[in-house]
């Protein structure tokens, strides 16, 4: 084929296959669109239509075969398919209202609406479009979506149209006026059509069609001609016989997989001798396919991320979070309310809790009454019984503890403190014998230091604790727990919200029209990490107010670091949530794959509970995990102060960058093996 002769055509498929797995979908199809003419892909359910516009688009890889789209296979470097010069408006009907409007504006922004370059005459149609968004809040209906839909395809001003399904449930009128739009944009000989419809007599109406049975095509041409030659008085008609011919002729052939009956490229016709206008897709001798080169600079940008595009993707995210206060709030606020139930709940000590005093020394100024009067009343009520009242109370359940003195007491505990030996019984006598309920093991060991508490202030006790090196006397729980929660937190909510509305922009289609509009992977997953960038930084604001201002959780560091480690987390976050939606096609599992990630992570990463207290083989683990060195970094970063210069912080933040750079590159290679 001339190379003039290839610049008339706006799709020429030459022998595609295409298959999901074991499931061979396109089978050597061939198809040839002219320019200027409306192209009507006819064909039953699950024959490989969506699939083979999807090749056309570029969006899905052919296994073998050749496509040529406007002059170039698609997703040539530097041909804008998919990109500028095609329009797209896939099969999606559970379009939210909502979507529909950001689609527009995304499409507007992406390939730079055509307002900005077109004179608003050549598509005032599409520009009308404008105004029923502005009208937004009235498009329910969804005739109203599915013009809105078009109108998001045809901003542009494409040179190649591809609508799937656009007439599927609507009412004839509009289904009339798409066509008559349709039949007035290719009059001008540049823009050229392709439409699938189940509603075979309104393709009539198409210059050229092409009926298509198990992924092959059985026969193309001009409705009246395929008419005529099947001797039918409409094209359903039309249809029906060359299926029914195809069947008969399959029967024959069974060695064809999907039943298909024409050799490759061959009509259905020509075997009887007759030839259909095919316009070139004919048997015909075997041709030379064209080389395509391109200059390397045109492929390294090609490659390269191209900001206008991320800008694009940023704003309709924000537009879509404006759209949906309720959860953007839900956002900000989802993290405040965990670290706060967390400060309120976790780590403090235990209040009124009952124990029962065996005191056999009567005397008020005996060493017994005044160690008890150094017990914190607030935490520990004591409950003064006899020996049989207090033991039976114990295993009753009523006490956590049993507290004892012996009637000599003070006189042998004043012995121990004097004498350099004494015997057994005065050790016995004088010490405080304790029995404690040790079901509840964080009851028992508050009890155990409130005691020895006391007798540090009573200074009977032989050990002084000075000053701590790092941290305060009054470090509870809650204080080594607070920074791997707030990563983990902040790590987690990523994750979460990522995957959910990832998945959810792919399912409504709005993903697959901005990879037709010329989005590469790489600009998607950017675009996410700078979008989801901006919720992170709220949520570590009002993180961080309430963490150091309200719980007084004590910073000893620079704030800066304390916050770029959170942030760092977060977006390693974002990859990972980019990962798991990538991957996974459905909310649901997406969820599912999220949540069963937390738990374990949360458990071995040494948040909740000292990385050395895991078993050594799960240690290992541990220390591979994304949060493991970054809590440890965070927490000598808050409460030792140490900076950069320290290996345990930077090892902190070179572990979160290269999980995040392996999150981030894993994101693009799945989203670009499964576009
Ligand atoms: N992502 C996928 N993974 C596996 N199989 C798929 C996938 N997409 C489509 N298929 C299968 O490929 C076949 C062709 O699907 P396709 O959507 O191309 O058909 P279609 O002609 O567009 O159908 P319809 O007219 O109902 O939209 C079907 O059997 C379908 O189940």
């Amino acid at each position: 084929m001339t190379e003039g002769r290839m610049k008339d055509l706006a799709i020429r498929c030459r022998e595609v296959c295409r298959s999901y797995g074991k499931l061979k979908v396109l089978s050597n199809l061939n198809l040839t669109v002219p320019q200027g003419h409306i192209y009507g892909l006819l064909g039953p359910s699950g024959c490989g239509k969506t699939t083979l516009l999807k090749c056309i688009l570029g969006t899905l890889k052919i296994s073998r075969g050749h496509i040529s789209v406007l002059g170039k296979p698609p997703a040539f470097p530097g041909h804008q398919v998919p990109g500028r010069m095609v329009g797209y408006m896939p099969q999606v009907h559970c379009y939210q209202i909502k979507c529909i409007y950001i689609a527009l504006l995304t499409s507007a922004d992406i390939s730079k609406c055509c307002t900005e370059t077109q004179p608003e005459t050549q598509n005032s149609k599409q520009c009308r479009c404008r105004s029923t968004v502005a009208r937004k809040n009235s498009l329910e209906s969804g005739g109203q979506k599915r013009r809105v839909s078009l109108g998001a395809a045809l901003l542009q001003n494409p040179q190649l149209l591809i609508l799937d399904e656009p007439t599927v449930g609507v009412d004839p009128v509009l289904r009339a006026k798409i066509w008559q739009h349709l039949v007035e944009i290719v009059k001008t000989g540049k823009v050229s059509v392709v439409i699938t419809t189940h509603y075979i007599e309104e393709a009539r109406q198409a210059n050229v069609v092409g009926l298509m049975r198990n992924g092959r095509m059985l026969a193309e041409g001009e409705p009246e001609t395929l008419m005529k030659q099947n001797s039918a008085a409409t094209l359903e008609k039309a249809f029906l016989q060359l299926c029914e011919t195809s069947d008969q002729v399959g029967s024959k052939h069974s060695t064809y997989p999907q039943g298909g009956v024409l050799e490759s490229g061959q009509s259905l016709e020509s075997g009887r001798g007759e030839s259909l206008p095919m316009l070139g897709v004919g048997p015909g001798p075997v041709e030379e396919l064209p080389k395509y080169s391109a200059d390397w600079k045109v492929r390294v940008r090609h490659v390269m991320p191209k900001w206008r595009n991320i800008a694009a993707l940023i704003i309709k995210t924000t537009v879509r979070m404006k759209r949906m206060p309720g959860s953007l709030f839900f956002q900000f606020l989802l993290p405040v309310m965990q670290i706060s139930l967390m400060c309120l709940c976790i780590g403090g000590d235990p209040k009124g809790i009952q124990v029962a005093v065996v005191n056999n020394e009567t005397s008020s100024s005996s060493f017994s009454q005044s160690l008890l009067s150094f017990l914190d009343n607030s935490s520990v009520q004591q409950v003064n019984l006899s020996h049989a009242e207090a033991f039976a109370g114990a295993y009753n359940g009523e006490y956590w503890a049993v507290i004892g003195f012996g009637n000599n007491f003070t006189s042998y505990l004043t012995k121990r403190m004097i004498q350099r030996q004494v015997s057994k019984e005065v050790v016995d006598g004088g010490s405080v014998h304790v029995w404690l309920d040790l079901t509840n093991r964080q009851i028992a060991l508050m009890l155990q230091k409130k005691i020895k508490d006391a007798f540090e202030v009573h200074q009977s006790s032989l050990f002084f604790f000075e000053e701590p090196i790092y941290g305060s006397m009054n470090s509870d729980f809650t204080t080594f727990v607070t920074p791997g929660a707030v990563l983990s937190i902040t790590f987690y909510l990523a994750v979460g919200l990522t995957a959910l509305s990832f998945v959810i922009e792919r399912k409504e289609g709005l993903m697959e029209r901005c990879w037709v509009s010329g989005v590469s992977s790489m600009e998607t997953v950017l675009a996410y990490l700078i979008s989801q960038l901006i919720i992170i930084s709220v949520q570590i604001i009002l993180l961080l107010i309430l963490m150091l201002l309200v719980f007084k959780i004590p910073n000893e560091g620079n704030l800066v670091l304390v916050i770029a480690l959170i942030v760092l987390q977060g977006i390693t976050g974002t990859s990972f949530g980019l990962v798991i939606s990538s991957a996974i096609d459905d909310e649901q599992n997406a969820t599912q794959a999220a949540l069963g990630i937390f738990y374990p992570n949360l458990i071995v990463s040494g948040i909740i509970w000292p990385v050395e207290c895991i078993p050594y083989p799960l240690r290992y683990i541990s220390l591979a995990l994304p949060q493991t060195y970054a809590s440890e970094a965070l927490r000598c970063i808050m409460y030792r102060g140490w900076g950069l210069s320290r290996m345990i912080v930077w090892r902190g933040f070179v572990v979160t960058l290269g999980w995040n750079t392996f999150f981030v590159i894993l994101a693009i290679v799945i989203l670009k093996l499964r576009m």
